[in-house]
């Protein structure tokens, strides 16, 4: 494409295990040209519950070879319907994440992908920033930048900082200035990991019912939140620690006990409001009081789960929709993003994002023909 814009497949499968979402963005590796088209494969039964079953585990793990095949073959699966793609961007499946520890683990081998795809592939993101002394994530935040700077463009909002929140199986909220000159500019992002979001709630779920999720916040619109499980809940570390900080699905085990003894539908509303509580108990650490949140993730999705936040909030509450993005597939079309600044050597991470100590420049290119 002309003025060194990419056509990039972004790929993502997150912390909830549910499927692969995939979206198709042109873009320089600053700003964003246009969004494309998307598509998303859910995970059966059976590839879910292996996922899970390699959760916690390391290379080498005993399911983390099949965990990696599978991620492999869903992927190249998504992407055959995407020949336009020059460079795919491949999240891998976190596994395990303990950056000052062990290091962060996303399975999942992007080499294999190239050769499949017959497609450069960008992958292992977050490696390199671990190394460099950061949290490895989260990542999106330079790309919520991006979105920010294309929706001032589009008019869609004033440039001024706003807030992104992102509920996934975990949530991560970016404060972003749209009038920087780039993401990793001193001031342009300030990110974290807020606390689980619908991880917990999405296990309890699937403990009790066998389902997947609390569909449109069903089961929790019914029961009534225990509040000294969420104050409990609150006395976690994780709240105090200095910003950016990042977390592993699994870093609240507490959590899903404390509510082993309460009926269903109380036990869901207890998660579903202690998600909120922890995107309220992180506010205090961005520079500055938002107006309202902008909500990408599933959980946006979830009424139960939006009204907790405005209550604990007290802010304006909005799907990310509102500004013209779509975000079921703001994830997959950010690892697009990172993937063509990879490409171009520009920074995926920074002190603001991931508290590594400089501007990180992260991922790995596997090109088909040389791998
Ligand atoms: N209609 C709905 N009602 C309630 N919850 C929903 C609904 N739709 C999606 N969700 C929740 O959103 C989750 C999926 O969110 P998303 O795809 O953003 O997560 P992810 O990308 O896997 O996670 P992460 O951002 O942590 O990597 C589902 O597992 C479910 O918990
Ligand atoms: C280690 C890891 O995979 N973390 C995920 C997870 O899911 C949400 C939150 O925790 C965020 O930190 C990150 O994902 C998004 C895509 C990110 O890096 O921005």
């Amino acid at each position: 494409m002309a003025d060194g814009f990419v056509r990039a497949l972004g790929m993502m499968s997150g912390t909830s295990l549910d499927g692969v979402d995939a979206a198709m963005l042109t873009t320089d590796g600053q700003r964003i040209g246009a969004f494309g088209r998307s598509a998303y494969r859910a995970y059966s039964g059976n590839e879910s519950g292996l996922l899970h079953a390699a959760l916690g585990q390391w290379p080498g793990g005993p399911d983390v070879a099949e965990a990696a095949g599978l991620s492999v073959a869903a992927h190249a699966d998504l992407a055959a319907g995407f020949p336009e793609a020059e460079v795919i961007g491949y999240h891998g499946q976190t596994l395990a994440h303990d950056p000052r520890g062990r290091g962060t683990h996303q399975a999942g081998d992007g080499a294999a992908l190239a050769r499949q795809t017959d497609r450069p592939v960008v992958w292992d993101f977050r490696s390199e920033d671990v190394r460099q002394g950061g949290e490895g994530a989260p990542l999106a935040p330079f790309f919520h930048w991006a979105c920010a700077e294309w929706a001032v463009g589009q008019g869609h909002l004033a440039p001024a900082p706003v807030a992104f929140l992102n509920l996934g199986g975990v949530g991560n909220v970016t404060w972003v200035d749209p009038s920087a000159s780039a993401p990793e500019a001193q001031g342009a992002c300030l990110a974290f990991d807020t606390g689980p979001a619908n991880a917990p709630l999405n296990d309890l779920m699937r403990q009790r019912r066998g389902q997947a999720q609390d569909r449109d916040g069903a089961v929790a619109a019914q029961g009534v939140v225990d509040e000294a499980v969420i104050a409990r809940f609150l006395t976690h570390p994780h709240f105090a620690r200095p910003v950016p900080k990042s977390l592993d699905r699994d870093a609240f085990p507490d959590l899903l006990a404390e509510v082993r003894e309460l009926a269903d539908a109380d036990a869901a509303a207890t998660l579903t409001h202690a998600a909120a509580a922890a995107v309220a108990a992180g506010l205090p650490h961005l520079p500055a009081p938002p107006q309202r949140l902008l909500v990408c993730g599933g959980g946006r999705l979830n009424p139960v789960l939006m009204q907790a936040l405005r209550q604990r909030t007290g802010l304006d509450v909005l799907p990310v929709e509102e500004i013209g993005l779509d975000g079921d597939m703001l994830e997959a079309q950010a690892f697009g993003w990172l993937a063509v600044r990879v490409l171009k050597g520009l920074p995926t991470s920074g002190p603001g994002t991931t508290g590594a100590p400089g501007p990180v420049c992260g991922g790995r290119i596997s090109r088909p023909t040389h791998s």
